[in-house]
């Protein structure tokens, strides 16, 4: 008997799966699995597994004998070891195309927390007084320059975004094509973007990217540059990017992806009043939530049913 399992899900209420999968026919169960251990045990009988956070590993793998397919709850799948699921022939996707808007819109608004100096100012007027004074320097957008590097769905969507606000757009991205709705955007090169750009907001995937933003890249940049990383935690060195907000090397970060998450609630990051974070939500609103949840949901049953995927990360 066919069945799918969905490890784990911060959104506990199925229902929208739950109507996919028996339109189907096909049985589907929620489980909370954190651990490696607790997937191999939980999930013995699926062939379908729907991930949010858990890891798929080559040791998951090996102990899930009837697994065929694993669809991620997202766009990344760093979670899951894809060139053992395709050793093993398991089809793994994604859903490439859920949030696209929120995580532009998210940067948007980090973008503009910094150039408004709004964290800052609140802050300062709940703590201390009435006095913009403590704001200055604020520039105008269309005296910025915005650096985004990474000119894919959710690069291009920031870019028309920030276009639209009046600031202006540089790019970097080897794949890039330009279209009619994107034609603003100078292209130039990475090392352009690191000296020349206000504010630079990355749109990469972590993969081939590890450490891209370090102390090398960080004494290059404009000391008042904000870097902004709603895209992937560990395209940045973390440590270098400490010692070059304490030490003003550049002028803020605006964070909602890190190296570990949870981030640890002691990181001295957390003491710093030029880093902004947010704890890797730019994905999310209720719409979009549950246009993943449907999208997820459909992409397993269409595997399931012997039908083409939509979105395959390996090609089987
Ligand atoms: N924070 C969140 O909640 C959240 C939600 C969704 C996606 N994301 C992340 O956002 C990132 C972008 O997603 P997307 O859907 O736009 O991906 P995408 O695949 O559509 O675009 C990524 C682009 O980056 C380019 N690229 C790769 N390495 C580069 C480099 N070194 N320099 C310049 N360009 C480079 C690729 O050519 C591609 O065009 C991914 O890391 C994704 O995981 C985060
Ligand atoms: O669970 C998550 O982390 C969200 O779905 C976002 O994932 P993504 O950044 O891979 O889209």
């Amino acid at each position: 008997m066919m069945k799918a399992i969905i490890t784990d899900c911060d959104h506990e209420n199925i229902d929208i799966e739950i109507n996919i999968f028996q339109k189907a026919g096909i049985p589907l169960e929620l489980k909370q699995c954190r651990t490696e251990d607790d997937v191999i045990r939980e999930c013995q009988s699926a062939q379908a597994l729907i991930v949010q956070y858990a890891h798929i590993t080559k040791k998951v793998m090996e102990n899930l004998p009837e697994l065929k397919m694993i669809v991620r709850y997202g766009v990344g799948v760093d979670t899951v070891d894809i060139k053992e699921a395709t050793t093993r022939n398991i089809q793994v996707c994604n859903v490439p195309d859920y949030g696209m808007n929120e995580v532009a819109d998210h940067a948007i608004a980090l973008m503009m927390a910094f150039t408004r100096k709004i964290v800052l100012m609140n802050d300062f007027t709940k703590k201390s007084k009435w006095d913009y004074v403590r704001s200055i320097p604020v520039h105008r957008a269309s005296n910025q320059r915005v650096g985004v590097i990474g000119l894919g769905r959710i690069g291009r969507n920031f870019a028309i975004k920030a276009h639209a606000l009046g600031y202006n757009i540089i790019g970097f991205d080897p794949y890039y094509k330009e279209n009619d709705e994107t034609r603003f955007i100078k292209v130039v090169s990475l090392d352009e973007i690191i000296t020349e750009a206000d504010i630079i907001s990355l749109h990469i995937p972590a993969e081939g990217n590890k450490n891209l933003f370090n102390k090398d890249v960080f004494t290059k940049m404009k000391k008042t540059a904000v870097l902004l990383n709603v895209a992937r935690g560990g395209i940045i060195n973390e440590d270098d990017l400490y010692e070059a907000l304490k030490d003003g090397e550049i002028g803020g970060a605006g964070i909602d992806c890190v190296v570990t998450e949870p981030m640890n609630p002691g990181s001295r990051l957390f003491e710093l009043e030029n880093y902004i974070a947010t704890p890797h939500m730019a994905w999310y609103s209720e719409e979009a939530a549950q246009e993943l949840k449907r999208k997820a949901a459909e992409e397993a049953v269409r595997f399931l049913t012997n039908k083409k995927v939509h979105y395959p990360i390996n090609n089987l």
